[in-house]
């Protein structure tokens, strides 16, 4: 199993730096065999395969495990023929065809492995009641809370269940970023109806990080519609927001008002004792044995979100069986000194922002909007360049913060950067007196 934890450790690294067309027709067909002598051995399914790999992501795959904590970074490529594509819990989230309801959920996200604290009982307790009576115990269900602590996992949750329960029910889930984009399509491609079937047709909607629809008036009127729709119909709808309702800004008070017909409930940090428990469940998940000094240690530093405290786990582990070591204390310390110097160090996007702001003399709502003049443009991807540089904030994090763009814009733009700091020597000016701001 730790093979398949340094293998997704990788694929994250790997996909944040390729395309994702890149990502689906070289990366999903690799099939992680085991870590022989810190040496991590992939399986692939024929020989030009093999050579495609060394030829074109030698390098990158070599960095990928160097940033694990490798000491010597090393990997080998095994020709399998016939291997199967290698099942990962990443692909579920990303088929098209929006009638596998189900495909879109992603399987680990079930009740079963949530961890009920303090913090988020409500939330949870809501979700079982949704799931077990959908359309009729609270509707629409409204979770919030701050990034990465289970809104997702508690509507993905609801999902697997009362696809189990009822089998012939429709579950569609989508983001309202999705929702957006599919909208617009819809609209260019003269395909309205089929748009508004879909999605008024289902049994179950769930809908992820809808404090988004704010400011765009066509998706708020379209979804208006659609919310109504399914309501009457009594079909349940779950929405999720890293803020309740009354907060969201520029919101048509018409849906605001929907959004509070049901029921509104947060997700708070978890206490440590939730913290450590999640760590246990996931270490389980993975079938791994981790010390509980190792699982407090981890716990210990990372206290409000728990996507990193589930990154910070893997990279333990990862970092462990690349370099032939047990578990312990010790390790994790090693294998996380510099995730964590990098946060002492303590630059918080928002500071970075603010320096390049005062830098180009704007402000930094202005750079951080929706704006597409070459004045913001610019001061933005520089922005993004060196959030990226200066912090740990992923890609995805960085879109967030970024009024919620999607990675592949952040990626685009610190790519565009690197381009034309090769040929712009003013550009390595500019960068070199905000870094100075900065000290
Ligand atoms: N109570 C919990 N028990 C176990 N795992 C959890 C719990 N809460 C969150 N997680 C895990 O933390 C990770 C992040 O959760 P999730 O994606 O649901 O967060 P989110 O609130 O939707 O974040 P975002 O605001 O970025 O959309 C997931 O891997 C999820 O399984």
């Amino acid at each position: 199993m730790t093979q398949n934890t340094v293998w997704q450790n990788v694929l994250e690294y790997v996909r944040q730096s390729i395309t994702e067309v890149e990502y689906h027709t070289w990366f999903e067909k690799i099939q992680p065999l085991g870590v022989v002598n810190g040496s991590l051995e992939l399986g692939v399914p024929t020989s030009f395969f093999k050579g495609w790999i060394e030829d074109h992501y030698a390098e990158l795959l070599t960095e990928a495990l160097a940033r694990l904590g490798a000491q010597a970074p090393r990997f080998e490529l095994k020709v399998i023929p016939g291997k199967p594509v290698q099942e990962d819990i990443f692909s579920a989230s990303t088929p098209n065809k929006p009638q596998e309801a189900r495909a879109r959920l992603n399987p680990k996200y079930i009740f079963e492995n949530f961890v009920v604290g303090q913090n988020n009982n409500l939330a949870h307790a809501a979700a079982v009641a949704v799931a077990e009576s959908p359309g009729n115990a609270y509707n629409p269900l409204f979770i919030y809370g701050g990034v990465g602590l289970g809104k997702t996992h508690l509507m993905h949750a609801v999902g697997h269940s009362v696809a189990q329960r009822f089998p012939d029910k429709k579950i569609e889930y989508v983001s309202t970023e999705t929702f957006t984009n599919e909208l617009i399509n819809a609209i260019r491609e003269d395909r309205m109806s089929e748009f508004r079937d879909r999605y008024r047709s289902v049994d179950l909607l769930l809908v992820d990080d809808i404090q988004f629809i704010a400011g765009k008036e066509r998706t708020q009127e379209e979804f208006f519609h659609t919310f109504n729709a399914l309501y009457e119909a009594r079909k349940q709808i779950i929405l999720s927001s890293d803020r309740p309702p009354k907060d969201i800004l520029t919101l048509e008070a018409r849906l605001r008002s929907r959004f509070e017909w049901g029921l509104i409930t947060d997700i708070q940090p978890p206490d440590l004792e939730t913290r450590v428990a999640i760590l246990k469940m996931n270490s389980e998940y993975r079938n791994m044995r981790v010390p509980e000094e190792v699982l407090e240690y981890i716990a210990r530093q990372i206290t409000s979100n728990i996507r990193e405290l589930e990154g910070a786990l893997m990279r333990v582990i990862a970092y462990a069986s690349l370099n032939g070591v047990q578990l312990s204390k010790a390790v994790a310390i090693k294998a996380l000194s510099d995730v964590f110097a990098a946060t002492e160090s303590g630059l918080a996007p928002e500071e970075i922002l603010k320096a390049v702001a005062e830098h180009y003399n704007l402000r930094p709502e202005e750079i951080r909007g929706a704006g597409r003049r070459k004045e913001v443009v610019i001061p933005r991807q520089i922005a993004m360049y060196l959030i990226r540089e200066m912090t740990h904030a992923s890609l995805p994090e960085i879109g967030q913060f970024f009024d919620g763009r999607d990675h592949t814009t952040v990626l685009y733009a610190i790519q565009k950067i690197q381009e034309s700091l090769d040929t712009e020597p003013n550009l390595q000016q500019t960068l070199k007196s905000i870094r100075e701001r900065l000290r």
